[in-house]
């Protein structure tokens, strides 16, 4: 396999690493990742987390896997298993459908691995693109808001959401972030955080529930967040949270985008309550942990709500940004999307 590097994989000798995304801001640990059992251990404890990163590392690891010696008949139970760890993100399912196509090949090693590098080359195409498009919306000056982490640590390349606000940054327009912490794991305060730092884009914290106040108050011009599943009718799923800042969006009239690849649309969900959303374990909400230590502060067994995911409506979206270009509700009403999936 080659070399191959991202901000939250790698793949160096043959093997194939990890950032624990766990530990961040406070340790940069690489771990290696030699089993499909810690792979999936991995992608469950979301050391390694976003949609696009988590598929793209589940055939970064079955290409190893085939590297060793493995069968194809257990490449292809494995391919199973690893489908199996999160079930919202669609591009855990699509990147090991390809996955599973080029297992079938006659020296399905090498088509393994070659599908894998050709999954991660793709990923830095689709982050390029959307970052172009989504980046054209972005006025000189503009106050903009993002919620958990899109960026780098999401995906091979610059990231869906965070990649297009990096890049108006980078045009020089000027702009200011607003960063959601996102409760309960807290990707926006301790990853989306740190990638603004490294990225030098000028931002400022908020805990979620600032974000009507800045809406209400006119410092926030334009939201882009990620996606995890698009439905065919523009609905999508994003972490949890999403849709209140949609709610919020609409009743302030703050143009609201979602940005995301095309492989993000599933074609088998005509509408978001077909999108399965996860739900995590009631630690998450009793407390926190992570890099810094553990904190919990209700009581042991408070009974607890956490789907890691919501729905979000696409009468709230303003535009879909994808790599394809960017839609609004009429595109969206006529049917754009259906020629995705
Ligand atoms: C490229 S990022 C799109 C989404 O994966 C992102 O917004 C998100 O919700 C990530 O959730 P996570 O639970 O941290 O994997």
């Amino acid at each position: 396999m080659k070399n191959l590097t991202a901000l939250s994989l790698k793949t160096a000798q043959g093997l194939l690493y990890v950032l624990d995304q766990t530990l961040l801001p406070q340790q940069q640990r690489w771990l290696a990742c030699r089993t499909v059992a810690e792979m999936v251990a991995m992608i469950k404890a979301l050391q390694l987390r976003g949609a696009p990163a988590i598929g793209i590392g589940a055939c970064l690891l079955l290409a190893y896997r085939a590297s060793v010696g493995d069968s194809r008949q257990q490449l292809l139970l494995d391919a199973e298993v690893l489908r199996a760890a999160r079930p919202t993100a669609v591009n855990l399912m699509n990147n090991l459908d390809s996955m599973i196509a080029a297992l079938q090949q006659p020296d399905f090693k090498a088509a393994a691995i070659a599908c894998a590098e050709q999954l991660f080359a793709e990923d830095v195409a689709l982050c390029q693109r959307m970052a172009e498009h989504g980046a054209a919306l972005v006025q000189q000056g503009e106050q903009l808001l993002t919620h958990c982490n899109t960026g780098g640590l999401a995906t091979a390349g610059v990231g869906t959401a965070l990649g297009v606000i990096n890049l108006a940054h980078q045009q020089g327009k000027n702009i200011r972030l607003w960063v959601d912490e996102t409760r309960p794991l807290l990707q926006g305060g301790r990853l989306t955080a740190w990638e603004c730092q490294q990225l030098g884009i000028p931002y400022q914290l908020i805990c979620d529930n600032m974000a009507a106040m800045l809406m209400a108050r006119g410092q926030v011009d334009r939201i882009f967040v990620g996606s995890d599943r698009i439905a065919v009718n523009g609905d999508f799923a994003n972490k949890v949270g999403t849709y209140s800042l949609a709610v919020l969006a609409h009743y302030h009239k703050v143009p609201f985008y979602v940005v995301a690849p095309h492989t993000t649309v599933d074609l088998a969900c005509a509408d978001g309550s077909a999108i399965p959303i996860e739900q995590r374990h009631g630690d998450e909400v009793r407390g926190v942990s992570g890099g810094f230590g553990q904190a919990i502060w209700a009581p042991q067994d408070a009974p607890v709500f956490n789907p890691a995911f919501d729905v979000t409506p696409a009468a709230l979206v303003t535009g879909w940004v994808l790599d394809t270009g960017v839609y609004n509700q009429a595109d969206i009403a006529a049917g754009a999307l259906q020629q995705f999936g």
